[in-house]
């Protein structure tokens, strides 16, 4: 058998459940749920850009497929199947090894059978997977739903994995005591799907942290077409960042990516409900702001002024149009 086709079997083909065909023909084949809509996304991973070239690959296989969860989480969808596509320089049974055993392990516990995908040889390491989740199309939360008046809040905590990076890049010594509580945020991020489910019905908009908290809200805003005021003070922070430099420290949870934590939208009416579904998925949720009628985009700090942003948050492109 060619070596391709004996690495998908040996690293990437499960048995696909019940009422699917998974991996090994031109197409997988599952059922959407009875009067739900499908909901779609896709990740790129590529080295040296989205990860290190020694990160432990059981982490990089669970962050490939975590980033892209953390989409369906968005959306307020519960996840379907998976796809993935990998480009590699060589057949590495270690690094394939573990990085098929964190992409697999993530998928049986969010019931997420990787079912197909593709296998290239390239030059880098270059990741792409595909989720596909379901949700009722009238719950889906979207980007264009937010209200004037709406709380904004945020999930979890910010900055760890942007503070993590940054030591991971030699930047910040006098701080590196702090990487080993920082690094599982920038290294295995857990997607928020169970918050996202039990947000049905009680948010309105929604957006995973990748780029940034500013630059995502920045996406809502744009397409709800409200501003926004937001109460710095009630960022919730990273543990492993107490006691930082104030100004280091809100450049990291305003504009630090790799979240993965989401940011939502809901009427002041629904404190106690939005309270109850994060209680109920076991995370902590914070209420950072609220939505405003005003230009698109505007962002305010509490006491109504144009808020000073430093950093934009995160720009594959930087510079370049
Ligand atoms: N090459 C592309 N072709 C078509 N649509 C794209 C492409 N790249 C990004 N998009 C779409 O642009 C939107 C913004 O993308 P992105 O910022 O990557 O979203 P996210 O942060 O949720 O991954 C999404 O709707 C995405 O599907
Ligand atoms: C080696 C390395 N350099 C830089 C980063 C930081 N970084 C890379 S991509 C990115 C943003 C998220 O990736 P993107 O492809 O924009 O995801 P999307 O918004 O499409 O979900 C960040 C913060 C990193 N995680 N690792
Ligand atoms: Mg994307």
């Amino acid at each position: 058998m060619a070596a391709e086709f004996d690495l998908i079997r040996k690293y990437f083909t499960q048995s696909a459940p019940q009422g699917m065909l998974g991996v090994g023909d031109d197409c997988a084949l599952f059922p959407v749920p009875a009067g739900q809509t499908c909901a779609v996304s896709t990740d790129l991973l590529v080295e040296g850009r989205h990860f290190f070239p020694d990160v432990d690959p059981v982490l990089l296989g669970h962050k490939a497929l975590a980033v892209n969860l953390s989409d369906l989480a968005a959306m307020g969808a519960e996840p379907l199947a998976c796809v993935l596509g990998l480009s590699l320089p060589a057949v590495d049974a270690v690094w394939l090894d573990g990085f098929s055993r964190g992409f697999l392990a993530l998928a049986r516990e969010y019931g997420c059978p990787l079912v197909g995908g593709d296998t290239t040889r390239g030059p880098q390491v270059c990741i792409s997977v595909t989720v596909f989740g379901a949700v009722p199309a009238a719950q889906a939360l979207r980007r264009d739903a937010g209200r004037p008046g709406d709380d904004i809040w945020v999930s979890g905590t910010l900055g760890g994995a942007d503070i993590a990076l940054q030591l991971l890049q030699g930047k910040l010594p006098g701080e590196a005591w702090r990487l080993p509580g920082l690094r599982g945020a920038l290294e295995c991020p857990a997607p928020q799907l169970a918050l996202g489910r039990r947000l049905r019905g009680i948010a309105h908009a929604a957006i995973d942290i990748s780029d940034g908290l500013l630059q995502d809200l920045g996406h809502i805003l744009a397409a709800s077409a409200c501003a926004a005021r937001l109460d710095v003070r009630a960022l919730p922070a990273h543990p492993g960042l107490a006691g930082m430099d104030e100004d280091i420290l809100l450049d990291a949870l305003l504009g630090g990516g790799d979240v993965y934590q989401l940011c939502f939208t809901a009427a002041p009416q629904q404190r106690e409900q939005v309270a109850q579904a994060a209680a109920a998925a076991g995370v902590a949720v914070s209420r950072i702001g609220v939505l405003e009628a005003g230009p698109a985009g505007l962002l305010l700090d509490n006491q109504g002024a144009p808020l000073h942003v430093r950093r934009a948050g995160f720009d594959h492109f930087e510079g370049q149009s």
